[in-house]
């Protein structure tokens, strides 16, 4: 591991500790963006992106009113989404070797959400009820302005404080506890493209399924 990625690892427990979240509008270290934007426009141009449902399994639904973005797994066979996989398991060791999270593994899709797209304020985990611990997301969008809509919002839990209003902007990434942090993504008014990711714990006796997602 190199000094740098020690020091922003450190950064990241910190935060995570002091406030339950970490954010960043500098692109980090060894991270990729250029290669995951290529990546992405061309898994939208094969229409390789499928509109996201609500719940898992059996009870997987579209819902218009709740999400309309698209999304596709990543998996390690194309080398721009390894790069990213393998960034984020260095992420998850460096977590754990601090926190003792017992971060097991990380699953992660890309989302495009298309003017009009939004989706409604949610949790990614019940407390107690899933093993998606920690999300991450992380955008690809050049040039956003803050006219363009789209924004994610981070809200206090069980409050309509907003804590983060995050631009989508390409290198942006944000950390937070799954079952702590409502949060919503606003209606974009262009093409949106970011990765969501949850880092899981290995709870075999949970028969629960993850709202949302
Ligand atoms: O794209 C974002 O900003 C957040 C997406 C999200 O909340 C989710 O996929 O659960
Ligand atoms: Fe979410």
């Amino acid at each position: 591991m190199s000094p740098a990625c020690a020091e922003l690892y450190d950064t990241i427990a910190d935060a995570l500790v002091d406030q339950g979240y970490y954010y960043t509008s500098r692109p980090l270290p060894g991270l990729p963006t250029t290669t995951l934007q290529q990546r992405i426009a061309q898994l939208d141009a094969e229409a390789a992106l499928q509109r996201a449902g609500i719940g898992r399994h059996q009870d997987h639904q579209i819902n218009n009113s709740v999400r309309r973005d698209s999304i596709r797994w990543l998996s390690s066979e194309h080398t721009a989404e390894r790069e990213y996989l393998e960034w984020m398991d260095g992420l998850r060791s460096g977590i754990n070797e601090r926190l003792f999270m017992g971060l097991f593994d990380y699953e992660c899709h890309f989302a495009h959400y298309p003017p009009g797209a939004f989706y409604q304020r949610h949790l990614d985990a019940f407390q107690g009820r899933t093993n998606r611990v920690l999300t991450t997301v992380y955008y690809l969008n050049d040039q956003w302005q803050t006219d363009q809509g789209g924004e994610l919002l981070l809200y206090a839990n069980d409050s309509d404080r907003v804590l983060e209003q995050v631009l989508p902007e390409t290198g942006t990434l944000l950390v937070f506890l799954s079952d702590r942090f409502p949060h919503e993504v606003l209606e974009t008014h262009r093409d949106r493209y970011s990765i969501a990711g949850w880092f899981r714990v290995n709870n075999s006796l949970n028969t629960q399924i993850d709202p949302a997602n």
